[in-house]
């Protein structure tokens, strides 16, 4: 097994960073077992899944063990999300800031999508998620996490920062969860110790501020940054900080928090903002920064843009999709290319707008495509908390077929019924699958079907 030392003036880097207590991080790295946490979904019926609770996340939980979660169908079906836990406290900043009137969230560097989910959990159908990633690879498994959570109230685009220029003060909170140097995650993934040096803490210090310039414009007056690592590196947290405060009109906000957490409160050295870090050998977590700054400055009006591209909307069509919804007028629904697509009413104005300003590769959740009569309808509807349940057959799955159906195996029609189906486990859908006579045609999408075999049954 290769080992992983910690780099050369890591240790001493940290040596003045506050709340770092030298021998008991390098004995927590050395010795302590890895935690297992995961947050489960409040839009889906919950797992069985039990365990000491987040303290600062009522969804989170620390599992005992670590079970196979590719083996598990409530895992495929969104009902969890597998999370570190230092990460959930964004959910708790944003309980914090939030006010019951509705808010445009960007949550700008999402990939995979975890705050994306634990953001999108704290919403109501009135709030809108945009989750951004730049970086066109990542971008799908970030759809497939929201896909997954089920709502539509999100839209995931694939832009840079600096294409959010033209979106003077849109959004009311925006997460910049940067990209960092890593060492919050040594203790996950030793071998990230391999690539630390000081200078990429420095080169990370630089694309932090670029980042934030590029971003801050779009912020509207009064709203809320929140500016997040997983180092443990000054450079990239309170330093930033001072810099962000220096640079425009923010102030920092006081996030209170329980002394029993582990949670070192930082202040940054030069003007006093607040930070919130996390040492894994102090709180049940892996290394974490947070803080959360409000803009004090008047931003533009956002030059709003009308779509006079008028859709011709085919009734027939329309009527055969909403059937397939609950509450469909809760709805707006239109169409890309032959895909049909709904979002919450309430967003369709931003929709258009940031249809008009950035790259969008998905919005609300896709429905399906008509052909002739049927609509074949997407495996994101099967995953949404929008699908009528009442309008579709349902296919309930022992544990070994749900696992059969997720690895795209045929599976035989055991029943009379006939047309497309949800194929459920304990209730909560995987996807469809059409059935005939005697069989049934796999409709489980083959990107993300199981590849490895279940490992054996325990005697
Ligand atoms: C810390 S990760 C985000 C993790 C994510 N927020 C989550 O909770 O699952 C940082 C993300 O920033 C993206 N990124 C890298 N360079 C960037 C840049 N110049 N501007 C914006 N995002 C960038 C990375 O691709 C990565 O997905």
């Amino acid at each position: 097994m290769q080992t992983h030392q910690f780099p050369t003036h890591f240790i001493e880097s940290l040596a003045q960073e506050p709340g770092f207590d030298r021998d008991s991080f390098i004995d927590t790295h050395q010795n302590s077992a890895l935690l297992t946490s995961i947050r489960t979904n409040p839009f889906k019926k919950t797992t069985h899944k039990t365990g000491e609770q987040v303290p600062w996340c009522a969804e989170g939980l620390y599992l005992d063990t670590r079970p196979s979660f590719t083996f598990d169908p409530l895992f495929h079906a969104g009902s969890y999300y597998v999370q570190e836990a230092s990460s959930m406290f964004i959910a708790y900043i944003l309980k914090y800031i939030k006010a019951d009137e509705a808010v445009k969230i960007l949550d700008l560097c999402a990939a995979p999508g975890g705050k994306s989910t634990l953001i999108n959990s704290a919403m109501t159908a009135d709030d809108l998620l945009v989750a951004n990633e730049i970086i066109k690879t990542r971008v799908p498994v970030l759809a497939d996490n929201l896909s997954r959570w089920g709502t539509a109230n999100t839209i995931v685009t694939n832009n840079d920062p600096k294409d959010f220029a033209r979106l003077h003060g849109f959004f009311d909170i925006i997460l910049v969860d940067a990209p960092c140097s890593g060492s919050g995650m040594f203790r996950k993934d030793p071998a990230a110790m391999d690539e630390w040096s000081e200078a990429n803490v420095k080169l990370c210090h630089q694309r932090q501020e670029r980042i934030l310039t590029d971003i801050y414009p779009t912020l509207a007056e009064d709203g809320y940054l929140i500016y997040s690592t997983c180092s443990y590196s000054h450079q990239e947290n309170e330093d930033i900080l001072d810099w962000l405060c220096d640079e425009f009109e923010l102030e920092t906000v006081r996030i209170p928090i329980d002394s029993d957490w582990g949670i070192v409160e930082t202040e940054s050295p030069l003007k006093k903002a607040w930070g919130y870090r996390f040492y894994p050998d102090k709180v049940k977590g892996e290394g974490l920064f947070a803080s959360v700054l409000r803009k004090r400055e008047s931003t533009d009006n956002l030059v709003s843009f009308k779509n006079n591209r008028n859709q011709k909307v085919d009734i027939t069509g329309l009527e055969m999709v909403k059937a397939y919804v609950n509450q469909p007028a809760s709805y707006y629904f239109f169409k890309v290319n032959d895909d049909w697509l709904a979002i919450n009413n309430q967003h369709k104005e931003s929709l258009n707008l940031l249809q008009h300003h950035l790259y969008i590769k998905k919005s609300g959740v896709r429905i399906g495509k008509l052909a002739g009569n049927d609509l074949i309808p997407d495996h994101e509807l099967a995953l949404s908390i929008m699908v009528n349940k009442e309008a579709v057959l349902q296919t309930e799955l022992t544990y070994d077929e749900a696992i059969a159906y997720l690895r795209r195996d045929n599976i035989s029609n055991n029943t009379t019924n006939k047309g497309w189906s949800l194929m459920t486990f304990e209730g909560q859908a995987l996807g469809w699958a059409k059935l005939l006579p005697n069989r049934m045609n796999n409709y489980y999408p083959k990107e993300l079907r199981i590849m490895t075999s279940p490992p054996p049954k325990q005697a």
